[in-house]
């Protein structure tokens, strides 16, 4: 874990002072029981440990995925707004960078959610690509 602090101006000149915590995916993973759930969502890391009992979509789904990147399978439950929304209660910081890579969408995220979502790309292109075909033939 690390906390960088970070202080400057605004563009309205104010004074702005933030921190960001860094947690490797290794002390991710440890919190991984009931006890203490973290989850990793688009490169932010969540404890979600008073929220377990709370989880509209219910705890099993939450423990299935503690301790590592829920970011498909939160994607794939097609969360709503106030979800999202939610999420900054339970936000701690963020995956260290060294932790983090870019992904085809210019954004980045840790190998697992980065594997998937290539994978997803590419099925989707080629699916694009034999419609296409088909429709030219
Ligand atoms: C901190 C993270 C999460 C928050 C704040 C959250 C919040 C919510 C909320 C508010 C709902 C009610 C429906 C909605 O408003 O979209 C919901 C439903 C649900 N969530 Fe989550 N969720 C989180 C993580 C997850 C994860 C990691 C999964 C993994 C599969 C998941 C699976 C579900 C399911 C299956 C439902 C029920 C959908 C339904 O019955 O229509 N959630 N969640």
């Amino acid at each position: 874990m690390a906390t960088v602090e970070a202080s400057g101006s605004d563009e309205k000149g104010r004074d702005v002072e933030t921190s960001v915590t860094y947690y490797r995916l290794e002390e991710v993973a440890k919190r991984n029981s009931p006890k203490e759930i973290w989850l990793v969502i688009h490169g932010r890391v969540y404890d979600v440990t008073r929220f377990l009992n709370e989880h509209p979509g219910g705890e099993e789904v939450l423990l299935e995925q503690a301790g590592g990147d829920a970011t498909e399978s939160f994607e794939d439950v097609g969360h709503s707004s106030d979800a999202r929304e939610m999420l900054k209660q339970y936000y701690i910081g963020d995956v260290h960078p060294n932790d983090l890579k870019p992904g085809s969408d210019g954004k980045y995220s840790t190998d697992k959610s980065f594997g998937e979502m290539t994978f997803a790309i590419t099925g989707f292109d080629l699916f694009l690509f034999f419609k296409e075909v088909r429709l030219s033939l």
